[in-house]
């Protein structure tokens, strides 16, 4: 390993270190502007040969399980530089595994882990196929596209077959089935990549995430990765680093129960964690998510097509927009990120030259505002209101006991002395259930009108103001100037709790005007004046009335 360093002359922890600090005065003083972000990559990489071996900052959790095997030396190094991950839209037809190949061989300084999703909509068709318990078949077809053996994944579509026979038989999914249907989708889209670039001659292994020590919870369709994950990960892949370097192409989406053993999903879009673990797991420099957008936008883009992509975020306004339900990002991505202070970068890889959006632990901001606004619809609200006189103590804690009994979460609250307002958390499969089975939703309000008179309220949205909450004032101002314009009634605010997030619930109807509205006053500079008009659905401008 010595050897390795003295060839390119770095250190390996003063090369992170020294990535880093350029990755941190980039969302510093916005050093994009000169130049998209992958040109600072590249300056970097000639200066320094990005092959370079480097200590990795969990290398004291590497270093223990990798010397373990007797495969490391005690400096705990590894060769790769990022992961890369590529999801269902940038891998969806053979032309597009293409496209990504080239992407990732036009950066020869890297020696990438490539985390891939399904194809396309490969998992939503393989929900229906099972369903319906009819195969999907999309997979052949790629797989003669790209020239390469169908033998590559004949086994699992044999085993697909009989799988969706099972069900057919059995006329029963359950989540544990439903998770090792879905796998197939990742199990084979990486092998068909594999097997493509070991046929163009670039070396690459194939991983399935489950037999590499992803070890999860058995929350199965949503399960949360264990902490031992990351030394399993790392010695796994860092072992095989070593004794044959290769491009590591692994699963994103999936895991292994901790306690059936079984396979399990992260959630849907979960593959953005999965590449967020490896690189905590490693220690890498970069994460780089790699979408079918030019980064994280200013607003969903199915709801207001003149998003703007966001040059820099913070974990903290990544995390949140994540979780109150922007798209492009897995919920829990950032944790494993946050926690290891790596660099997360989300670009397009249908527009690679777009600087894309760096996500960092801090950023300037002395000028921000808003950064994005995020819609969350079809969300449950409650008002609850203690049947007690005034000054009652424990009444709080007695409804979040009773959500705690039932395993419900609770996304936005609101409180005074005697009464509560709350959302609950559509985002996790079970809860989405929860809320369309009224008889379940009859149980959280039989148990809590035992307390409180309570009013249950549906097709609510929450529409989630992420920015510099330090100011405040200026945000609502505007805000609640569109929305009185707009006759919107805000049924209910919640600031405080988090630093970057200011939330506003308002009904399903009337929430994306709202959204297009807000973009308007917030991001579109020639026409923010509130005063003038606002933007209509088609994104003219309405005058006042
Ligand atoms: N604020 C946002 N910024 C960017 N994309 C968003 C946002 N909100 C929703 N989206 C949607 O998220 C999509 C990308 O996420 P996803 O489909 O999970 O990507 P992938 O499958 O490539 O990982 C975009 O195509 C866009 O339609
Ligand atoms: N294929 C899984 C996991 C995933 O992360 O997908 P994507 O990266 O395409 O959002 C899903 O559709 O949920």
């Amino acid at each position: 390993m010595a050897s390795a360093l003295q060839l390119h002359g770095v250190q390996g922890n003063f090369a992170v270190a020294l990535r880093r600090s350029l990755l941190h005065c980039e969302a510093q003083s916005g050093f994009a502007a000169f130049g998209a972000p992958v040109c600072a990559r590249r300056v970097w990489s000639k200066r320094v040969a990005f092959s370079v071996t480097c200590k990795a900052p969990s290398s004291d959790v590497i270093e223990k399980s990798v010397s373990e095997s007797g495969k490391v030396s005690s400096e705990g190094e590894t060769s790769f530089t990022c992961v890369m991950k590529f999801g269902g839209s940038s891998v969806a037809s053979a032309e597009r595994m293409k496209e990504v190949a080239g992407l990732i061989l036009s950066f020869p300084e890297e020696m990438p882990i490539v985390v891939l999703s399904a194809m396309g909509k490969t998992t939503n068709k393989l929900l229906l196929a099972g369903e319906k318990a009819v195969s999907c078949g999309v997979a052949n077809v790629t797989v003669d596209q790209l020239g390469v053996d169908r033998s590559v994944i004949a086994k699992h579509l044999e085993e697909l077959e009989q799988l969706l026979k099972g069900i057919a038989m059995m006329k029963e999914l359950t989540k544990r089935t439903q998770d090792y249907l879905v796998s197939f989708g990742e199990c084979m889209s990486t092998r068909i990549f594999a097997a493509y670039l070991n046929a163009i001659g670039v070396k690459a292994r194939q991983y399935d995430a489950f037999e590499i020590g992803f070890i999860t919870t058995d929350d199965f369709t949503n399960a949360d990765i264990l902490e031992a994950t990351y030394p399993a990960v790392a010695k796994r892949l860092h072992g095989d680093w070593l004794s044959d370097p290769a491009i590591a192409i692994v699963t994103g989406f999936l895991g292994k129960a901790r306690k059936s053993c079984a396979v399990t999903t992260l959630g849907r879009g979960g593959s953005d964690l999965t590449a967020t673990a490896i690189g905590k797991a490693l220690g890498l420099p970069e994460i780089q998510v790699w979408k079918d957008v030019d980064g994280v936008l200013t607003c969903d883009p199915n709801i207001y097509p003149q998003a703007e992509p966001v040059p820099y975020l913070t974990f903290d306004e990544a995390a949140e927009l994540a979780y109150f339900g922007a798209q492009v990002l897995h919920p829990q991505s950032m944790r494993p990120a946050r926690e290891s202070d790596i660099p997360v970068r989300v670009k397009n890889s249908y527009n690679p030259k777009a600087p894309g959006t760096l996500i960092t632990k801090a950023r300037d901001m002395s000028k921000a505002v808003l950064t994005s606004i995020v819609l969350k619809r079809n969300v449950t609200m409650l008002d609850i209101v203690s049947t007690r006189m005034l000054g009652q103590y424990g009444f709080l804690a007695k409804v979040f006991s009773i959500f705690e009994e039932l395993g419900i979460s609770v996304d936005v609250v609101a409180t005074s002395e005697v009464s509560v307002s709350l959302t609950l958390d559509p985002s996790k499969l079970w809860s989405r259930e929860l809320i369309q089975q009224a008889s379940e939703l009859d149980h959280v309000v039989e148990e809590l009108e035992k307390i409180a008179v309570v009013n249950l309220l549906q097709n609510r949205s929450i529409i989630s103001l992420i920015g510099n909450v330090q100011r405040s004032s200026l945000i609502l101002e505007k805000a609640f100037r569109v929305l009185r314009t707009l006759g919107v009634t805000v049924q209910m605010i919640s600031q405080g709790a988090s630093k970057v997030n200011i939330s506003l619930v308002v009904n399903d109807s009337e929430a994306e005007q709202c959204v297009r509205a807000l973009h308007s006053a917030f991001f579109e500079s020639e026409i923010s004046e509130l005063e003038k008009g606002y933007i209509n659905g088609n994104g003219s401008v309405a005058e006042l009335s």
